[in-house]
């Protein structure tokens, strides 16, 4: 049987040797302060009034380094007894995104890898943190992890991303559905 790969990075979310470190951007640290009042109430995530939501709260960063955690709720079920693993894929990507706030510029998920490594439990509180390993233009490299247990328990999800950078624009612009 094959071992879990240490990491979980493809060649496409693997930062190339021409990247360079993330730089926390002083602005967004203060925004993520404030987290709340920007993003407002409706993100499926984080957003405190969206019905059986994630409803995942921001402990804290560090660096580019985010850290967050959010309790899985019956109505997050998949297999019985069990987190829905699309769900489990939207917490990374949350705290994806949060990691890339803090480069302090806009980005989009462009690619999204989860490896799921244990069954989360409906009633787990699960830890998220998110780093990013480096900036290449547009590009974004991170990576991700829901822990159980606490946040140096065990790992039962792990991602690794590739985020786009874009302009305001591609928020404000909408296209017809
Ligand atoms: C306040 C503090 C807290 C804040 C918390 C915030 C929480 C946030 C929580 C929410 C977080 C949730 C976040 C969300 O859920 S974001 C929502 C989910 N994501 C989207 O909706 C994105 C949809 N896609 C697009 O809009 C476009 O395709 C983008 C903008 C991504 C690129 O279209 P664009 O026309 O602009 O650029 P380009 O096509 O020339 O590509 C540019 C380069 O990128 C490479 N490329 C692109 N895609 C991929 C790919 N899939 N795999 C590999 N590579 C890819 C491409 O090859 C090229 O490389 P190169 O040829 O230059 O080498």
């Amino acid at each position: 049987m094959s071992r879990p790969r240490s990491t979980p990075a493809s060649p496409i979310t693997t930062p190339p040797s021409t990247a360079t470190a993330p730089v926390a951007d002083a602005a967004a640290v203060q925004d993520f302060i404030a987290a709340g009042e920007i993003l407002g109430s409706a993100c499926f995530g984080c957003g405190p009034d969206v019905p059986h939501g994630l409803h995942i709260q921001r402990t804290g960063r560090d660096g580019t380094t985010a850290f967050a955690e959010f309790t899985v709720i019956p109505e997050h079920q998949g297999a019985p007894g069990l987190a829905h693993g699309g769900l489990l894929a939207t917490a990374m990507d949350e705290i994806l995104g949060t990691s890339a706030w803090l480069l302090g510029r806009r980005y989009v998920t462009g690619r999204l890898e989860t490896d799921y490594l244990a069954p989360v439990p409906v009633g787990s509180l699960v830890h998220l943190r998110s780093w990013c390993k480096g900036v290449d233009g547009r590009k974004a490299y991170l990576e991700a992890e829901g822990r159980l247990g606490g946040p140096d328990g065990r790992v039962a999800v792990r991602a690794a991303a590739l985020f786009i950078e874009v302009p305001l624009e591609h928020f404000t612009a909408k296209g017809t559905p």
